[in-house]
């Protein structure tokens, strides 16, 4: 590999085998210095100062040699960096990961979302193709599973440990009135995601039927960063409004009262993709937070999201069976149910996103 070097004033700049050439600030690089006074590897922390570092540093002496930038500098403090390794700080404008949006046509279709628990618990490589998938897909399962609610926690736990809230641990749905919420009824549910009250929704919903006797009660999905694509194909001023404007969302009972005020969708600061759906039309709370002179427009992106999640080329209706265990990302896919008859008894439990995707990261997957 070639490497060419400008020094400046502030930055230096790097011209990687006379190709790209990237730009490197003098404070910048000293901030970086990972020798082992400036920073620990055990903890993986910063032991140098910022604030003792001068804006304006200026290095004594810079110079590369073979795959190596060495820097002097001015109070003799010595740096060296792998050229190859800053090379990959470029920023991340764009997103690496592999997205595959969907609909009813193409969702029958994947290969790699389903994975029988021998493989899943045999070793590693199983979480990670699970992972892999709901990444991708934004939803994954795992099959031939006992159909209890301890075999399910551990099909859970080998991704993260589950995440406790007011309806508990592991927690079973049926006609029950269990809590104070539809879920916990025999009525038809729209597509939603989760939490809408919370200030960070659940990042995975796990759903394992357990049993069921009668009729209904299949499954609904809907991927959420599809229909946001769509809207923002058919109408900007619409997809603009809804990851502009923030709206109300609660959950309300006996000794409980959540609530959250955020944006329908919501874009990554740095890459700008789709980052999260909120939409839960049950769970809004008085709508007091979008200006007057906005209501009209509100409503009109509002409805024109929903009427996207409910066309009916974006349903995908499916009946769980005992065995299968189903992984969804509550940030990205919406989830509904028929009404049924009879009994039926959903079990699952929430993991949150903090720890899905940490257990990514360390399988080496692209979270980005
Ligand atoms: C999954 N589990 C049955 C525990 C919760 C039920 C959902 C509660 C609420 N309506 C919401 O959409 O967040
Ligand atoms: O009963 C179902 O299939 C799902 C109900 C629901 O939306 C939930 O539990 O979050
Ligand atoms: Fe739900």
């Amino acid at each position: 590999m070639g490497f060419q070097l400008y020094e400046y004033r502030e930055f230096i700049e790097i011209q990687y085998n006379s190709e790209k050439t990237l730009k490197f600030y003098y404070i910048w690089l000293r901030d970086h210095c990972r020798c082992s006074q400036c920073y620990n590897t055990k903890t993986h922390q910063i032991s140098s100062n910022i604030l003792n570092i001068p804006i304006n540093i200026k290095p004594s002496k810079v110079e590369i040699i073979e795959d190596n930038l060495y820097i002097t500098w001015e109070d003799k403090h010595q740096t060296t960096y792998s050229l190859p390794s800053l090379e990959k700080t470029d920023f991340p404008l764009i997103s690496k990961r592999e997205i595959v949006l969907w609909n009813k046509n193409n969702v029958s279709h994947f290969q790699d979302v389903k994975i029988p628990s021998k493989i899943y618990f045999e070793n590693e490589d199983g979480p990670k193709k699970l992972l892999h998938s709901l990444l991708k897909y934004g939803f994954g399962l795992v099959t031939d599973v006992e159909p209890t609610l301890e075999a399910t926690q551990m099909v859970a736990e080998k991704i993260a440990p589950v995440q406790k809230t007011y309806f508990g641990e592991m927690w079973s749905v049926s006609n029950d009135y269990q809590f104070s919420d539809t879920a916990y009824t025999n009525v038809a549910l729209g597509a939603h995601t989760d939490n809408t009250y919370f200030t960070e929704a659940a990042g995975l919903q796990i759903f394992h039927m357990l049993s069921r006797e009668g009729t209904g009660g299949e499954t609904l999905l809907v991927d959420g960063f599809n229909v946001a694509t769509n809207l923002k194909n058919r109408d900007k001023d619409d997809f603009e409004f809804l990851c502009k404007y923030s709206i109300e969302s609660q959950y309300i009972e006996e000794g409980n009262h959540f609530s959250n005020i955020e944006p329908v969708i919501k874009l990554h600061t740095i890459t700008k993709q789709l980052l999260q759906v909120r939409y839960n039309r049950y769970d809004r709370a008085m709508l007091q937070c979008i200006p007057q002179e906005k209501i009209l427009q509100f409503y009109k992106a509002y409805k024109s999201f929903g009427n996207e999640v409910c066309n009916p080329i974006n349903e995908w209706w499916l009946k769980l069976q005992p065995g299968s265990v189903l992984f969804i990302d509550n940030f990205r896919v919406l989830h509904g149910r028929a009404a049924y008859t009879g009994q039926r008894n959903l079990c699952g439990c929430y993991l949150s996103r903090v720890e899905w995707l940490s257990k990514a990261r360390t399988l080496g997957l692209n979270i980005l």
